[in-house]
């Protein structure tokens, strides 16, 4: 069984995955040096999200921060004062007035302190969703950018999925805890400049006992990343599945297929292998950070041990000493803190680079956007020796085909399934770019127009159009967002696609939200949903019309309705017709017929049956099928 044979998890939970669905991507193997390098680059990157995101309220929070981190070193310093001033030898009064000033000061730097971190957190809760806005758009306006088929790369979708899934939570994390990092390392300054003052020798003491954490803070965050890089086709293949037991399309087939048992197993099955992964890591991560707090704690044994020996042996006076190891205390949590807020930093860095990573090959894909328009109208379409293969695919689906359009004609692609039809009329639309050949308007090659213009003097209909959630006045007038839609004109597009009948049957007619996910929402028939697809491209009112099966889920009356309106349409205009139904195809002025790719046959109705070939053979098929019924 499929399902059998699908994945399989090893007994010590190491992850055994069909081809498809395992990363190709490198495992991140940075060391903790290395980290430490690359934290300065992403604390800039950090800056930089912020400051595109709101460049005043980035410093703000900047100028906030680092404020109450200096509040915060000289209140460190002040206690030390006071320290000092208490066990000074000499009589309480006297030790009680000499450390005064320093309390005096301390109270101030307390309230300082205070005041300036609640004003920073105020400002950082400005700024934390302002950067997950701009991150959020940011990845929607370069996923929308690229052409269509870049889509059809697994590879850009797996940096897409990992982009969306981590990435932009990850952009938002990196800018609260670059912030954070700032903070603990004025405080941190002043912990080791009190401390260098003091006794220098105390100071590697202080960096002994972090360093095992910070390791073991570093080793967790890649595990963890790593653990989640292998995991992430499973979690896209699981979230996939997922949504199709709960979603409302498939529910019908689910159950009338009674496949339901067969992908709960399937679900089952990979949410196990990442259980089991997750296990896994956990326990290498819990190991990890024990031993980091062994060695940590081992080594502030140390520090405090060299300060009883510098105490004992006479090199320092008790006063110093009490403020040494006060000094030493508020130094070691604030290295913890800044080793920790470093790891995060370091940890999101990781997903951020996905965003990156994301973001440079989206732009590096988008297309290329030269300033010449496409003409308004066009007298003649030609595509010469054009050949177009889908990223990864063994064998071109449209191979060295030659075909011509001119206004006011209907021509028809016609061919079995497979055959390239619907790739030929994706490139006719300019949603594809040949790899090899050309395709001229007027002579012009396409690929010195803004792709976007030409695509604005097509309208298609797709196969299987988009079902958009909005109203039926909307899923018309998007045919045309761009320019006011008046009811009235959406009316007429809605009659001549054969729509408007069952529009104003609908509870709010016009207005009526086209999604049963809604509350009130309606749904409509696979036939009405292509009439209004229809509706949708006729109001369009483009020169150039591709109808991929318009009528695929017609019934005869609309069917005969919508081709004796694409044929009042072709008047002035282009239509490409792709149908199985042969009948329909008698009447286009220039038939195309494909094979595994390529043109096997072109001419009109006539001359087609008169060669006898494969038009002949489908169209005869055809027709005695409907004769002996
Ligand atoms: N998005 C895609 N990615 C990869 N290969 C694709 C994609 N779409 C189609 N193909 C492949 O390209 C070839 C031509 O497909 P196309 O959809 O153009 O055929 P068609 O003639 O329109 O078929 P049908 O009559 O079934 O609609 C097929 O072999 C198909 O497997």
């Amino acid at each position: 069984m499929a399902a059998e044979t699908m994945l399989t998890a090893q007994d010590d939970g190491e992850l055994e995955l069909p081809y498809w669905l395992t990363s190709t991507e490198e495992a991140a193997n940075t060391t903790f040096l290395q980290m430490v390098r690359r934290l300065p680059r992403l604390l800039r990157e950090a800056w930089l999200l912020g400051w595109r995101a709101s460049p005043r309220t980035t410093t703000a929070v900047l100028v906030l921060q680092v404020a109450a981190g200096v509040a915060a070193a000289v209140g460190l310093i002040s206690v030390v004062g006071v320290l000092d001033g208490l066990l000074l030898a000499g009589p309480t009064p006297e030790r009680v007035r000499a450390a005064v000033p320093s309390l005096a000061l301390l109270i101030v730097a307390l309230a300082a302190r205070g005041l300036l971190a609640s004003a920073a957190t105020a400002a950082h809760g400005r700024l934390s969703p302002m950067v997950y806005e701009a991150a959020e758009m940011r990845l929607l306006d370069l996923t929308t950018r690229v052409d269509l088929a870049t889509f059809d790369d697994p590879g850009w979708r797996d940096a897409m999925e990992r982009a969306r899934d981590r990435g932009i939570n990850a952009a938002q994390q990196v800018v609260d805890h670059g912030i954070e990092v700032l903070t603990h390392l004025v405080g941190l300054a002043a912990a080791a400049g009190v401390l260098a003052v003091l006794h220098p020798a105390l100071l590697p003491m202080l960096v002994l006992a972090v360093v095992p954490t910070a390791w073991a803070a570093v080793r967790s965050a890649r595990l963890g990343y790593r653990s989640k890089l292998r995991l992430i086709a499973v979690w896209r293949r699981q979230r996939m599945l997922a949504y199709l037991l709960a979603a409302r399309e498939p529910a019908a087939e689910l159950r009338a297929f009674t496949v339901r048992r067969f992908l709960l197993t399937e679900v089952g099955r990979l949410l196990r292998i990442s259980t089991l992964e997750e296990i896994r890591v956990i326990g290498r991560v819990v190991r990890t950070n024990l031993a980091g707090q062994a060695l940590s704690g081992l080594a502030t044994g140390l520090a405090y041990a060299m300060l009883f020996w510098l105490l004992w042996s006479g090199r320092m006076e008790l006063a110093v000493a009490g403020a040494a190891a006060y000094a030493i205390n508020i130094g070691i949590g604030k290295l913890s803190e800044l080793a920790f807020t470093a790891n995060r930093v370091y940890e999101q860095g990781l997903y951020f680079s996905d965003f990156q990573g994301f973001c440079e090959l989206s732009l590096a894909r988008a297309e290329a956007e030269p300033g010449l328009r496409a003409p308004e109208r066009f007298t003649e379409i030609r595509l010469d020796r054009v050949t177009f293969s889908y990223p990864d695919a063994e064998r071109a689906a449209v191979k060295d085909v030659s075909v011509t359009l001119r206004r006011g004609q209907i021509i028809a692609l016609v061919g079995e399934n497979g055959s390239g039809k619907s790739t030929l009329a994706a490139v006719l639309a300019g949603l594809y770019r040949p790899q090899r050949g050309t395709v001229t308007w007027d002579g012009v090659d396409v690929t010195r127009f803004d792709p976007e213009s030409v695509r604005e003097r097509v309208a298609v209909v797709m196969q299987e159009p988009t079902r958009w959630p909005l109203s039926a006045r909307l899923n018309i007038a998007i045919g045309r967002h761009d320019r006011p839609a008046t009811l009235a004109r959406v009316r007429e597009s809605a009659m001549a696609g054969d729509a408007h009948e069952f529009v104003m049957e609908l509870p709010r007619e016009y207005e009526t939200l086209l999604s049963r996910h809604f509350t009130d929402g309606a749904d409509l028939s696979g036939g009405q949903w292509q009439r209004l697809a229809v509706s949708r491209a006729f109001h369009r009112d483009a020169p150039l019309l591709i109808c991929d099966e318009p009528t695929a889920n017609l019934d005869a009356r609309a069917e005969h309705e919508v081709y004796r309106r694409l044929r009042g349409l072709a008047a002035g205009r282009t239509v490409v017709l792709i149908t199985h139904r042969m009948a329909s195809v008698r009447e286009a002025d220039r038939i195309y017929v494909l094979d595994h790719g390529s043109v096997v046959e072109e001419g009109d109705h006539q001359e087609l049956m008169a060669a006898a070939g494969l038009y002949a053979q489908l169209f005869t098929l055809q027709a005695s099928a409907y004769q002996s019924a």
